[in-house]
């Protein structure tokens, strides 16, 4: 039987998304909290999908060292990319694309847990992305593709 277990991880970052129409187009920032949801077809001899500690060290690990406390930019953005990289020490991810609650929750499940969670026998099969206490996204697999993909 499939059996899941999740992870909360929180970190905090800045961002702005080219092209929004309202304030959104500004650099800011927020408190994230990605919720990283992990199954496996049974346990190991201790009872466990996966030891919890072993979610927060790969990838609470992945998201500090690459997102916690930096700027995660739009990669076509080149006016924020210099002005945050003008200031030091400066912490920049280059996004493919806006990074929005939607994408950002994609990225984690499609490009993150996969390698930081591969010498396991697990999948990731659902990320939730927390952009503010009122607002998240979620990314999960085997749910229809929407008309925009
Ligand atoms: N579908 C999405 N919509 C928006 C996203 C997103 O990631 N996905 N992001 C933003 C902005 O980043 C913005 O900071 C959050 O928007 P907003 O809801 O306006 O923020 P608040 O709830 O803090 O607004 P208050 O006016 O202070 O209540 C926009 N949209």
């Amino acid at each position: 039987m499939p059996l899941s277990v999740v992870r909360r991880i929180s970190f905090c970052a800045g961002h702005r998304l080219l092209g929004h129409e309202g304030k959104c187009a500004g650099l800011h920032g927020h408190n994230y909290v990605a919720e990283i949801e992990v199954t496996a077809d049974g346990t190991d001899d201790v009872g466990r999908v996966i030891d919890f500690a072993e979610v927060k060290s790969r990838l609470k690990g992945w998201i500090d060292e690459y997102w916690d406390h930096g700027f995660l930019l739009n990669r076509d953005d080149e006016a924020a990319i210099a002005a945050v990289r003008s200031v030091e020490p400066t912490k920049v991810f280059l996004f493919p694309g806006n990074p929005t609650a939607e994408k950002m929750a994609e990225y984690l499940l499609e490009e993150v847990c996969p390698k930081a969670l591969a010498p396991f026998n697990v999948r990731v099969d659902k990320v939730v992305l927390w952009e503010t206490p009122d607002c998240f996204a979620v990314a999960a697999k085997g749910q229809g593709q929407g008309a925009r993909g």
